[in-house]
């Protein structure tokens, strides 16, 4: 992790419409302040802060947590967030499940592929418009994770929303965002992701919709990078390509609400006032976003194809080491170079569960079906692999360095089997006929070595 401090200042009459501006570096001790002298300098909590601000801590790991994994940001705000809090009413929030939700109906055991949920014409924001697909672990005992698809075409006017029950990882695959976010603004297209932090407060603006994409919502530890072992100290994602906005703060008194997720329930509160009021502050307990063509892969430069492993960009740790809560894994544009190699996925069956998505392109193990705005999952011990139309290609392609182009899929890849909601089941659009895609598959063995 790095220390750089970075001041920067941003005005903060109008944050809307204004061009955020970000700090680079992941995890690192950021400073910044939207007016000058906001910050008080040489400790956290003077009898008096500036501009009368109140000053207030935002703890994101437990006060002792071990030093390389403490974090915390001190806030200097117009009102402390108490008062962006009142008497809460419970409010339905039927698409947006939390583990454990296990519906005895449903089965979960398969192998199952989704078409891009479609846009309605209703208005949805990004918390109303919020599709669990599948869920994971238990939020109660802060383990495991759920897998959403988003869909928004209103901004949330006067609304602001925070989860106590984790982060939110966001991956878009359509439309542009913006996050205002009580630390700053984060802007957020196709190809880049953003994580938001457990207890942040923020509304989210649709800047060009309909916005369309994927979140992971990680019950357990938080995301770090991952150790890259023998690979050293580049490649895969760079810390300096991470960046965490700059200060910006709304001093806005209309009715507003707040809703709060807490263990997979929905709470709101109607306040007065913007609870984005956060003038500066300074801390490593912050938004992010990451642009993924920034992501260097390494892969199999002589022969043979690698665990999926190696296109970790974030890994969000489970307690057994290297049994990841969820791994972030992509799989962008690169070269396939591999000698005498099956270049595709292999055939496999894994402990892990994977969920995947399209933000663009075709994917090299299914050419057909699985589209952009598309979800495929297989879950714990599940076998899959490559459909006959990828088998047969790959077996018999000229084997010549091959750049696989107009690519990014991903995958939330967790230690814990991945149940179905009766959203994905029942409303999505599930391909019945996934499974044919395998059909094509046949048996070559006849008993004799040599060329099938
Ligand atoms: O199933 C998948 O398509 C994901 C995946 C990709 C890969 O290259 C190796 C294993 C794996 O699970
Ligand atoms: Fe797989």
């Amino acid at each position: 992790m790095g220390n750089a401090m970075t001041r920067e200042i941003k005005r903060a009459e109008s944050p809307m419409g204004t061009t955020p501006g970000y700090m680079p570096g992941f995890g690192n001790d950021f400073e910044t302040e939207a007016l000058p002298g906001a910050l008080p300098s040489g400790q956290n909590s003077p009898q008096k802060c500036n501009y009368g601000l109140y000053a207030e801590q935002l703890s994101g790991t437990a006060f002792t947590a071990p030093r390389g994994q403490n974090e915390r940001t001190w806030c200097y705000r117009i009102r402390p967030s108490v008062k962006h809090t009142g008497r809460f009413e419970k409010i339905d929030m039927p698409y947006w499940q939390s583990a454990p939700n296990i519906d005895p109906e449903l089965i979960s055991l398969g192998q199952y592929r989704w078409d891009p949920v479609p846009h309605t014409d209703a208005p949805l924001t990004f918390v109303t418009g919020m599709r669990t697909m599948t869920t994971a672990g238990d939020v109660n005992t802060q383990t495991g994770m759920a897998a959403h698809v988003y869909l928004a075409n209103a901004s949330m006017e006067d609304e602001y929303f925070f989860s106590a029950d984790g982060e939110l990882l966001v991956v878009p695959q359509e439309g542009l965002l913006r996050f205002h976010t009580e630390l700053g603004t984060i802007d957020l297209a196709p190809k880049e992701i953003a994580i938001l932090p457990r207890g942040m407060v923020y509304r989210v603006e649709v800047v060009e919709g309909p916005a369309r994409g994927f979140v992971c919502e990680n019950y357990g530890q938080k995301f770090d990078l991952p150790n890259r072992g023998p690979i050293g100290a580049n490649c895969l994602a760079n810390p300096r390509d991470f960046l965490t906005p700059v200060a910006a703060f709304e001093d806005r008194e209309v009715p507003s609400t707040v809703t709060i997720k807490w263990c997979g329930q929905f709470h709101q509160t109607r306040i007065g006032h913007s609870p984005l009021d956060v003038v500066a502050w300074h801390g490593n307990y912050a938004p992010v976003k990451y642009d993924l063509n920034t992501y260097s892969p390494v892969g199999a430069i002589l022969f043979d194809h690698p665990d999926p492993s190696i296109f970790t960009v974030l890994t969000a740790p489970s307690g057994q080491e290297g049994t990841a809560n969820i791994d972030f894994v992509l799989f962008r544009e690169r070269w396939m170079v591999a000698e005498n190699t099956f270049r595709p996925p292999w055939y496999h069956k894994n402990v892990m569960s994977e969920l995947m998505g399209n933000i663009y392109g075709q994917y090299d193990a299914k050419p057909q079906g699985f589209v952009p705005g598309g979800v495929s999952l297989h879950n714990c011990m599940l076998p899959h692999g490559p459909d006959a139309p990828a088998f047969e290609g790959a077996s018999n392609a000229e084997l010549a360095p091959v750049k696989l182009e107009n690519t990014m899929s991903f995958m939330f890849e967790t230690r814990f089997p991945q149940h179905l909601t009766a959203f994905a089941a029942r409303e999505a659009p599930l391909q019945d006929d996934y499974i044919d895609c395998w059909d094509g598959i046949e048996k070559k063995f006849d008993g004799t070595p040599g060329e099938k």
